[in-house]
């Protein structure tokens, strides 16, 4: 297999340019995106992430041109697909592949039969067809299902039977509306395999939208943060989580952060009573750093009595990232900017005393 060079793969696919989108609501217009811009390259796993009603899905659908920005343009492939007539409309969305929340299978057909039918639609041979659809179902793990009807799968399944149908004109970008919403932790990680998979075998640029940090950190390689209908910061993942810069980031992240467990969060103390109580620090790492780890020995900068109360950390894309929970008794103790320095946390941070048990 030849790899395309850094600078190709690294193209702008799709571009944003100023887009701006306003729907008319109740009570006057409601401004869904406003003046966005970003843009995502060949080949990579793109999240875009917010709360309800931040402007996801009406982001993603312009890129194939469900919806049609009010001002500004978006350009896939060089080609705005608001500008296109219907014919030429339809030869675009066949590049652009999507899939579902709730699956948008027909209940009436069967596996093998919904995978088949834009094929049917666009008018190829029946050879063709059945070659392309038992090609995709070995793809999606699914041969044994050919026959089977919808009802009679699970939510995991349905969604694998909905990639095979997305993928039927081998498109070059596939689009995922909360593909993993539906599905149980589980099947959300084996969906998401199976995402990353097609992304490295089909070199397909993956457009992804969730509410959810997890499905971000599992298999995005960069991340846009929308909120009220504006980017809110885009960057990697790992820099992204590691030092969140905006409040909505912030606010998504906190489900993820380890925070003082509530048994230890009632004994903290704002000072220390005697000299056998422990200082309790948070210290967090933002992958800047300890790219081959943390040494164990940065924390003994804390003293030998040092112990590790809770959280832990993540590699991503080869930096690591998390927090961690410690106490050492307060005799002794080196100043803040020693310990800092020493653990190489980039951010350390005195949390109170708790006593020794
Ligand atoms: N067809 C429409 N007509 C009027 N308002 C709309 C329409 N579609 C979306 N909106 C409004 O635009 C804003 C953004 O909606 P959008 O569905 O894009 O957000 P979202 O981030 O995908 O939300 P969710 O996660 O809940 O699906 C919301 O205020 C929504 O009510």
């Amino acid at each position: 297999m030849t790899t395309l060079p850094p600078a190709v793969q690294l193209a702008p696919h799709i571009v944003f340019d100023n887009v701006g989108k306003s729907y008319a609501g109740h009570s006057g217009l409601v401004e869904a995106l406003s003046a966005v811009s970003f843009d995502i390259r060949h080949g990579e796993v793109f999240g875009i992430i917010g709360r309800s009603g931040a402007g996801k899905s009406t982001l993603l659908r312009t890129i194939n041109a469900l919806e049609t920005p009010t001002s500004g343009q978006v350009q896939v492939h060089g080609i705005n697909p608001a500008k296109l007539d219907e014919e030429a409309l339809v030869t675009l969305r066949r590049r652009i592949g999507m899939i579902f929340q709730h699956f948008n299978l027909l209940s009436a057909k069967t596996v093998a039969e919904n995978i088949a039918l834009p094929l049917r639609v666009a008018g190829e041979r029946p050879a063709l067809i059945k070659r392309r659809v038992d090609e995709l179902l070995n793809l999606v793990g699914l041969t044994d299902k050919a026959n089977v009807y919808p009802a009679q799968l699970s939510g995991g399944q349905k969604q694998r039977v909905g990639i095979a149908r997305a993928l039927v004109h081998a498109p070059e970008v596939l689009l995922c509306d909360e593909a993993t919403s539906a599905l149980d932790p589980e099947t959300t990680q084996s969906i998401l395999t199976l995402l990353r998979d097609i992304n490295r075998q089909l070199k397909l640029t993956v457009v992804l939208i969730t509410h959810d940090m997890g499905v971000i950190r599992a298999i995005c390689d960069r991340v846009l943060v929308l909120d009220r209908g504006q980017v809110q910061e885009v960057g990697k993942v790992w820099r992204v989580f590691g030092a969140p810069q905006a409040k909505a980031t912030q606010a998504l992240l906190r489900p993820l952060q380890q925070d003082l467990p509530p048994d230890l969060a009632q004994q903290l103390m704002s000072a220390p009573t005697e000299p056998l109580d422990r200082a309790v620090f948070s210290l967090r790492f933002a992958g800047s750093r300890h790219a081959q780890g943390l040494p164990l020995q940065a924390l003994a900068a804390l003293g030998p009595l040092v112990t590790l109360l809770h959280g832990g950390l993540d590699r991503l894309d080869g930096h690591a990232l998390g927090q961690l929970l410690i106490s050492a008794p307060v005799a002794n103790l080196p100043s803040l900017e020693t310990l800092h320095h020493a653990t190489g946390a980039d951010h350390l941070e005195l949390l109170g005393y708790v006593r020794t048990n």
